[in-house]
């Protein structure tokens, strides 16, 4: 099994040298060279197993020989045996042929936790191994940066630098992180927004000198072992359903790309998925991309789904590299498009990506309302990222059943909950005292040189 970069130039990698590499050399993503494929009876054979059985089966194939059945299997264990359903990712029905699937019962109370749990144990059976010590630098819009602290907190091979946009996350995601006791986690507050922290991010990958002094590693949707994890639940809630004998489609509340990615990958591998539904804020550059085939910056504004107020999507490099035939020098192109402000998709590509993606944005009104009808008619609080999916997935209801992804917890936005319907949703007794714990984080400006600086002053401590 080898990984190859989106831009052509690196070269092909084992899934352990992916996972700890992060960005390819050349500023690219890795992606499988060709994907593993379940059969419809493999696919039926998933039913009725358990959460980790299924992991174990969708991600074994991708995994070569980087680590054995016995190492992965308990990795896989030990991932989730912190989640707080038996289910791990519980499917609730919320009107007719509608679904909703809650990923918000892992440590954190977000998705980012299914996969941040499984590479924080892939991380450290790789590093035991080795006996390597590996710098984590992470951008986050508030979810990947909580994940990430919590998964690798206190192991002695990992140092872990998030950045994140100062006052631009909700007080629980900003506490989550802040009040992390443990001295390898840093919390890097940026005078920027999350746009600004990837990018940030992506240049200290391409600052080579930095990156192997410190042995830079990414736990960001860069790293492809993140978006695998994703794919699973997909797996799960699909054959939950019907699959492989009846098609399903999906709504995600989307602001980096990698979770939808994540469905696009289960897609090709075999999963009947009729339509993928990418759903965004007013931050809506890939609503408005798949409209219209021009993917511009226009700048982000913050919203009460801070985690999707992004605007230059990583991980939607991975599908333009397939929507372009696999051609590295045309997605470099477009990046290179990018950097200047945006680029335009050629009318085929722009096919391609409709034949798997449908979009729908929803505004901050239209958010509010959805999370005040959703209380109302249908007894679920959502947090505002689901209320986005959960409104866009209204135009695409009809006879195949739809999924919409509940990415976080009510209770990391509850600000946003009680305008909406009055109630003020709690946190989970073991995070109680969230808001009394004590805070340590560093202002940095959105300055590479300084950042850098930053990180190696910490790591001679
Ligand atoms: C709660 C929540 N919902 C949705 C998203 C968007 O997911 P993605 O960036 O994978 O598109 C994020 C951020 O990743 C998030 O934290
Ligand atoms: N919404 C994310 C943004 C980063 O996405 P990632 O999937 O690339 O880690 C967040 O919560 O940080």
């Amino acid at each position: 099994m080898r990984y190859i970069s989106t831009r052509g130039q690196a070269p092909a990698l084992t899934f352990e040298e992916t996972m700890l590499t992060g960005l390819a050399r050349d500023g690219g993503l890795y992606v499988p060279e060709t994907l593993p494929r379940m059969t419809p009876a493999e696919i039926a054979a998933l039913a009725g197993l358990s959460y980790e059985e299924v992991a174990f089966r969708v991600m074994r194939p991708f995994l070569g020989d980087s680590f054995t059945d016995a190492e992965f299997g308990e990795c896989i264990t030990r991932a989730y045996a912190g989640f707080g359903h038996a289910a791990r990712a519980p499917l609730k029905q919320l009107q007719d042929n509608h679904f909703l699937l809650e990923l918000f019962h892992g440590p954190t109370l977000a998705f980012k936790d299914f996969a941040m749990q499984l590479i924080g144990q892939l991380f450290q059976t790789a590093l035991a191994r080795s006996g390597e010590r590996v710098t984590i630098v992470g951008a986050t819009s508030g979810d990947t940066g909580s994940a990430a602290m919590e998964a690798f907190r206190g192991l002695s091979n990992v140092d872990v630098f998030i950045l994140y946009p100062h006052g631009r996350v909700s007080d629980v995601q900003r506490r989550q992180m802040t009040t992390v006791a443990e001295a390898n986690a840093h919390a890097l507050a940026i005078d920027g927004t999350f746009d600004d922290a990837q990018a940030r991010l992506k240049d200290m990958f391409n600052d080579f000198t930095f990156r192997d002094e410190v042995r830079l590693a990414g736990v960001n949707s860069i790293n492809f072992a993140r978006v695998l994890a994703q794919v699973v639940y997909y797996f799960t809630a699909a054959v939950a359903l019907g699959a492989p004998h009846r098609k399903v489609s999906f709504t995600v509340p989307t602001g980096n790309f990698g979770d939808i990615f994540a469905g696009y990958l289960a897609k090709r591998m075999g999963l009947p998925i009729e339509r993928l539904v990418v759903a965004t804020n007013h931050n809506d550059i890939l609503h408005r991309a798949l409209s219209s085939g021009d993917y511009v910056t226009h700048g982000v504004t913050p919203s009460i789904s801070p985690s999707m107020d992004i605007q230059v999507s990583s991980n939607f490099e991975r599908v333009l590299f397939d929507a372009y035939g696999r051609d590295g020098v045309a997605v470099a192109q477009l990046m290179d498009e990018l950097r200047r402000g945006g680029f335009h998709i050629s009318q085929g590509a722009l096919e391609t990506l409709r034949a798997d993606f449908a979009s729908g944005r929803a505004s901050e009104a239209q958010t509010s309302a959805m999370i005040a009808r959703a209380r109302a008619e249908m007894g679920e609080l959502l947090c505002p990222h689901s209320a986005v999916g959960v409104h866009v997935a209204q135009d695409f209801l009809g006879t195949t059943p739809m999924v919409t992804l509940a990415t976080a917890h009510p209770a990391k936005f509850p600000d946003a909950v009680e305008a909406a319907t009055g109630l003020r949703p709690a946190l989970p007794p073991r995070m109680a005292d969230l808001f009394e714990r004590p805070e340590r984080m560093t202002r940095v400006p959105d300055d590479l040189t300084q950042i850098e600086t930053l990180i190696r002053e910490a790591l001679a401590k």
